[in-house]
């Protein structure tokens, strides 16, 4: 009997014993071709186009139906598509939907990597984009253009870590018959659901929280009943598939990620209230603090926050951040986030990485709390803001 409860579903989803073999975890599959006995077997799995049934390698295994399953039950979905990395699932998702001529609208704070595929390929592909500020709530109704085909959100957002009034956004995107998307890798099914604030398809990097140990890339995206039968195939036919092994990795993750996110949410509010009271400090950016623009919609449509979290320092320059991020010990530089471990990056402004909304405040230092004592953290920090001048 499945369970509506997160903790419960996160260890028994994707387990059904065609995929375990009786054992508790499922199967690792490592498959290309897969053989048939009959034409009549071969012509019902041609017939089904490998739709939880084994047909060939690239609609996946047993392995993956596995994680698929567990992942459209945690977003609460129709369906998931899987990608190699959270950019392929991206930019994948994009392009399963979008063609020549049309418009899409993308939030200014959104993964630079994205912006690139967007500035970069979709521009080339005849596809346009518009930016919007990330705190633009129902006002995104002033930069819909009558070829709009896409509201792309995500929230909170890379960096800077503004949270959307997805609701009223949505709102406006089905009025005008747009589609939504939302970049889920914060909210990460436990925290936050878009399909149930009415988003079309909800993406993640599972590289982060899902997998939870740094040694996996993938890419999800689970789309509601309206959209799911076109990701699937498109996603198909656009080549992307991810190993069982990996999608083994994926599934053991998700067993922990309700334990290891409850640490996470704990020591980044302890480590973001020490550093809030810094001198040097201008303002923490993180979801469940005041100060963090869209606190209220994260207080209204979020379960929780997690180990990401930015602040803001009240003056400085390269060179003083540069020295602070060289003497940390325990919080290592890193291009990700979402595993064991703490991470920092830091921008000392966010030219480049906005074109809409200015940024007119100090250097921006962005830290995942990692499961390291939260003393041995906080000493760090303490350490190397000694240096930060
Ligand atoms: C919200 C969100 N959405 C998608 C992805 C991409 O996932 P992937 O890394 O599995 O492809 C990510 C990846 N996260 N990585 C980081 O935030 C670290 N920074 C970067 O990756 C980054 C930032 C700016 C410019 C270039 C990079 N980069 O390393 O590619 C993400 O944060």
């Amino acid at each position: 009997m499945s369970s509506k409860n997160k903790n419960t579903q996160l260890v028994s989803s994707g387990r059904k014993k065609a995929y375990t073999h009786g054992v508790v975890n499922p199967v690792v599959q490592r498959a290309s071709t897969i053989v048939f006995d009959s034409v009549a077997d071969l012509k019902n799995a041609a017939k089904t186009r490998g739709d939880k049934t084994l047909f060939y390698g690239r609609r996946g295994t047993s392995t993956h139906f596995a994680l698929q399953e567990a992942i459209t039950e945690l977003e609460g979905g129709e369906g998931c598509a899987l990608y190699p990395c959270g950019a392929a699932a991206i930019s994948q998702a994009l392009l399963s939907f979008v063609k020549a001529g049309d418009h899409i609208l993308m939030v200014d704070n959104v993964y630079e990597p994205t912006r690139d595929f967007c500035d970069k390929i979709l521009a080339g592909l005849g596809i346009t984009t518009t930016y919007y500020p990330p705190t633009i709530g129902a006002g995104i109704k002033e930069y819909i253009q009558p070829n709009t085909k896409v509201l792309f959100l995500e929230s909170p957002g890379s960096i800077t870590m503004e949270i959307q009034d997805v609701p009223a956004m949505v709102k406006v995107a089905n009025e005008h018959n747009i589609m939504t998307m939302l970049d889920n890798t914060y909210g990460n099914g436990l925290h936050y659901r878009p399909l149930e604030h009415g988003v079309d398809i909800s993406i993640q990097a599972a590289t982060k929280y899902i997998v939870g140990h740094s040694d996996v890339m993938m890419g999800v995206a689970v789309a509601n009943k309206k959209y799911w039968p076109t990701l699937r195939e498109q996603s198909y036919l656009l080549g992307q598939c991810t190993s069982a092994d990996d999608a083994y990795l994926a599934l053991r993750g998700l067993r922990t990620m309700a334990v290891r996110l409850n640490q996470h949410e704990k020591a980044a509010i302890e480590v973001a209230k020490w550093l809030e009271q810094h001198e040097l400090v201008d303002h923490i950016r993180h979801p469940a603090f005041e100060t963090c623009p869209g606190h209220d919609f994260f207080k209204r449509d979020f379960d929780g926050s997690n180990g990401l979290f930015s602040f803001v320092m009240k003056t400085g320059n390269q060179k003083a951040i540069d020295a602070f991020l060289d003497s940390l010990e325990h919080i290592k530089m890193g291009f990700s986030w979402g595993g064991f471990e703490s991470l920092v990056t830091a921008n000392l402004t966010m030219k480049g990485l906005r074109s809409k909304t200015g940024w007119d405040l100090g250097p921006v230092i962005r830290l995942h709390i990692g499961l390291e004592d939260v003393d041995d953290l906080i000493n760090d920090l303490s350490q190397a803001l000694k240096v930060y001048q």
